[in-house]
């Protein structure tokens, strides 16, 4: 079962084409995100299956119905959610108040306790919204968005602005939505929280998509490197393994065989009658991958271990 099941969209503003034939499905009850860099047709492509903007031809199915239909619209709209980054909310209403309101509005909310405390903001209840943090709006906007239990729900940047525990509790929040069945599309340009929230990422670009696959297959599939690391042994540099720089006191190699560096290193160290020691080898991330697969015109990207190059 598909979601979103889109075939050849397009989309035109004036004579200027910015989606070229995307086709994008996601199964019900994954979390899918969409990556790609500024003006590469995100919002274009969300607001299309949000029913927010008509596409120009192409085939959509969002929840069974066409969000181009005016009818199909209007249904749709009682089955999904939409987490902006920022949202307008009434300042004088206390939290509990908007919450209440907005659970009048469907026909089985879930429970003003249970969905504050979900989003960590049960002690804000009687609050006023002017009072809250940007943090705290951000949860009050997640809580909103939830308490239709909606069967979609597409998020933009969830966590942006939120302290690291808040973060966390959010991510898990969002990750266990899968359980109830619920389909994310999450757009956000922290790819650490892609990685670890997505089931599947897309890359689009100049509207088109360049990469489809888990956050693991896109990071195996792209040139990003590995890097293997060990303590300097104090030997000149010129003696190095070949290809080796010395970044803050660290030798540093990057590969795409790990395996064969690692080899490499052991039949250096006994050459140079040294040892090696605190090896580490630190697989590349999907933000490397995803430098990576866009050519920034950075060379292949490795991780690295948070040390300047
Ligand atoms: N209403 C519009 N009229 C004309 N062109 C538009 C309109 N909206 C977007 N565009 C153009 O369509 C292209 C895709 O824009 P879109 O906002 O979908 O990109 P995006 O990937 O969401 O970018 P960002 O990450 O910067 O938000 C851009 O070149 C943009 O200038």
């Amino acid at each position: 079962m598909h979601a979103i099941n889109a075939t050849d969209i397009t989309k035109d503003y004036g004579k200027g084409r910015v989606l070229h034939g995307i086709d994008y499905r996601v199964a019900t009850g994954t979390i899918a995100a969409l990556l790609g860099p500024n003006g590469a047709g995100k919002t274009t492509l969300i607001e299309i299956l949000e029913g927010h903007r008509g596409r120009t031809s192409g085939r959509l199915s969002v929840l069974g119905l066409d969000p181009g239909n005016r009818r199909d619209f209007a249904r749709l709209r009682t089955r999904m959610s939409v987490v902006l980054q920022q949202t307008m909310l009434e300042p004088g209403l206390s939290v509990r108040d908007i919450l209440r309101r907005h659970a009048s509005y469907h026909p089985d909310p879930v429970g003003l306790d249970e969905i504050l405390d979900q989003v960590d903001l049960a002690e804000k209840r009687g609050a006023l919204v002017k009072s809250l943090s940007g943090g705290q709006l951000r949860r009050l906007d997640l809580a909103l968005a939830l308490t239709g239990r909606p069967e979609l729900l597409f998020l933009d940047e969830p966590t942006t602005g939120l302290d690291p525990v808040s973060r966390r509790r959010i991510r898990a929040l969002v990750s266990g939505l899968r359980d109830s069945g619920t389909t994310v599309i999450l757009t956000s340009h922290d790819l650490a929280e892609v990685q670890e929230l997505a089931d599947r990422v897309d890359v689009i670009r100049e509207g088109s998509f360049i990469a489809s696959g888990t956050p693991e297959d896109l990071v195996r599939s792209s040139s990003a490197f590995t890097v293997v690391e060990f303590a300097d042994p104090g030997v000149p540099a010129d003696r190095l393994p070949q290809g080796a720089s010395l970044v803050n006191g660290r030798v540093r190699i990057h590969t795409d065989d790990q395996d064969a560096v690692v080899r490499e290193v052991q039949a250096w160290a006994d050459r140079e009658n040294t040892s090696v020691s605190g090896l580490t080898i630190v697989p590349p991330t999907l933000d490397d991958a995803y430098l990576a697969m866009l050519d920034t015109g950075a060379e292949k990207t490795g991780t690295t271990t948070g040390k300047a190059e």
